[in-house]
């Protein structure tokens, strides 16, 4: 009790006024101590609530650390940061990265980014969307004879593409460069993946293959890159047949809009032109494209020494669908009365791809009526399917023009 400050005078104080004077603190300290509570309550409601926001943000930290992320290209590390171009809108920004992952990281690395372009982690290496975006094949197996009703085409991209590969030595000693680039056009389906298969093919070329669409609408940002890429491909590949399916996409007349996905386009353009402009020794590496849509491309592909052999491919006449039809049917067991020259007659306006469409239709209409030999009526529904199947996918492109 020695430490207690009393509230009174212990030798003067009467009994009563003791007393009186107790009380009298005992209410202050009462009072005192609800205070206390009030305010310990008051504290446990705030920790409360800083603990639910706690959790909230540890959640919102974690959802950004999850999808959806951006992916971008890095442009730059320094010590600055770390430059990256995002992908989709092209724009470009400093971003901080931790010392760690600063060591991962170099230019033109794919990043993920979270919505505050903090880089959260590193993508998979180009040469996954090197493989996604190119069709390398050592040796496709297309020949010269699995085409059909093409002869003019057929010989005059041998001479572009397969003389100056197999007889470079004749072009010097004619003292003539072969053509820089051979231009395929006509409607969909009539055999120019096939006319550029099969000529590589002949040479033992390895046969590269990268579509314009993909080009700037899957791999947008890295159009240019992937173009440089195309080239390393075929150099390391040589020799190889380079095939652009669809170069309208890239290489389609200027327009006047200038957004910016019309500056990507035009940057993966110039770098394919950069690179045939370059490619003084092209080696053996030769570049055929192919387009349905000539009237849209941009002239300055078609320029002496770029594209500068164009050559038609139309739908086939009666002789050459007769041809195909007899070439997509040489495995199948086709009845004798079949007749190939009338269902020619009759497929007018059919390309090589619907022909091909027809004959494998035509042997599902067997195997469902259960034969193993295909009929001329089958052919006859075959065709019927087909045309009617191109009928809805022409209404169905025309409902989401
Ligand atoms: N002239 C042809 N002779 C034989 N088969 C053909 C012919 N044309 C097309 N075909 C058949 O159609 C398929 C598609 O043809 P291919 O891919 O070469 O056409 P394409 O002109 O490149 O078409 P796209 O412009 O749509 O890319 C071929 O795999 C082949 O089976």
């Amino acid at each position: 009790m020695d430490d207690v400050d009393l509230p009174y005078d212990e030798d003067e104080a009467s009994q009563q006024e003791k007393i009186q004077a107790l009380e009298d603190r005992l209410e202050i300290l009462e009072t005192q101590n609800e205070e206390m509570r009030d305010k310990l309550l008051d504290a446990n409601a705030e920790n409360n609530k800083y603990q639910q926001k706690l959790e909230r943000l540890t959640h919102e930290n974690k959802k950004l650390k999850q999808s959806p992320l951006f992916v971008a290209t890095v442009q730059e590390v320094s010590d600055e940061g770390v430059i990256i171009k995002q992908h989709g809108n092209n724009q470009e920004a400093l971003t901080e990265v931790t010392e760690e992952m600063r060591e991962d990281i170099a230019p033109d690395d794919r990043v993920a980014v979270n919505n505050s372009l903090s880089i959260v982690k590193t993508l998979s290496s180009e040469t996954d969307v090197r493989a996604r975006v190119m069709e390398v094949t050592e040796s496709p197996e297309v020949s010269y004879e699995d085409i059909g009703g093409l002869e003019e085409q057929l010989q005059e991209v041998r001479e572009t593409v397969e003389m100056p590969l197999e007889k470079p030595d004749m072009f010097e000693d004619v003292g003539i460069d072969p053509p820089s680039g051979v231009l395929l056009y006509g409607p969909p389906g009539t055999g120019k993946t096939m006319l550029a298969k099969a000529v590589a093919n002949q040479t033992d070329a390895t046969f590269i293959k990268m579509a314009g669409s993909e080009l700037v609408h899957k791999f947008i940002g890295e159009g240019a890159k992937l173009v440089r890429d195309l080239f390393d491909v075929a150099r390391e590949h040589e020799p190889a047949v380079i095939f652009i399916d669809e170069i309208d996409a890239i290489a389609a007349k200027r327009t006047e809009s200038k957004t910016s996905g019309d500056a990507e386009v035009q940057r993966t353009m110039m770098q394919l032109l950069a690179e045939m402009d370059g490619f003084e020794e092209r080696g053996e590496i030769r570049i055929i494209a192919a387009t349905n849509r000539f009237d849209m491309l941009d002239r300055a592909i078609l320029r002496p020494g770029r594209f500068d052999r164009l050559i038609e491919v139309p739908k086939p006449g009666e002789e050459g669908r007769e041809l195909i039809f007899q070439i997509h049917t040489r495995n199948m067991n086709v009845d004798d009365d079949v007749d190939f020259a009338a269902l020619a007659e009759e497929t007018a306006d059919a390309s090589g791809a619907d022909i091909k469409a027809v004959c494998t239709e035509a042997g599902m209409f067997a195997i469902r009526d259960d034969r193993t030999e295909i009929r001329g009526e089958d052919f006859q529904n075959a065709w019927d399917k087909v045309q009617a199947d191109s009928d809805t996918t022409e209404d169905v492109s025309k409902t989401f023009a």
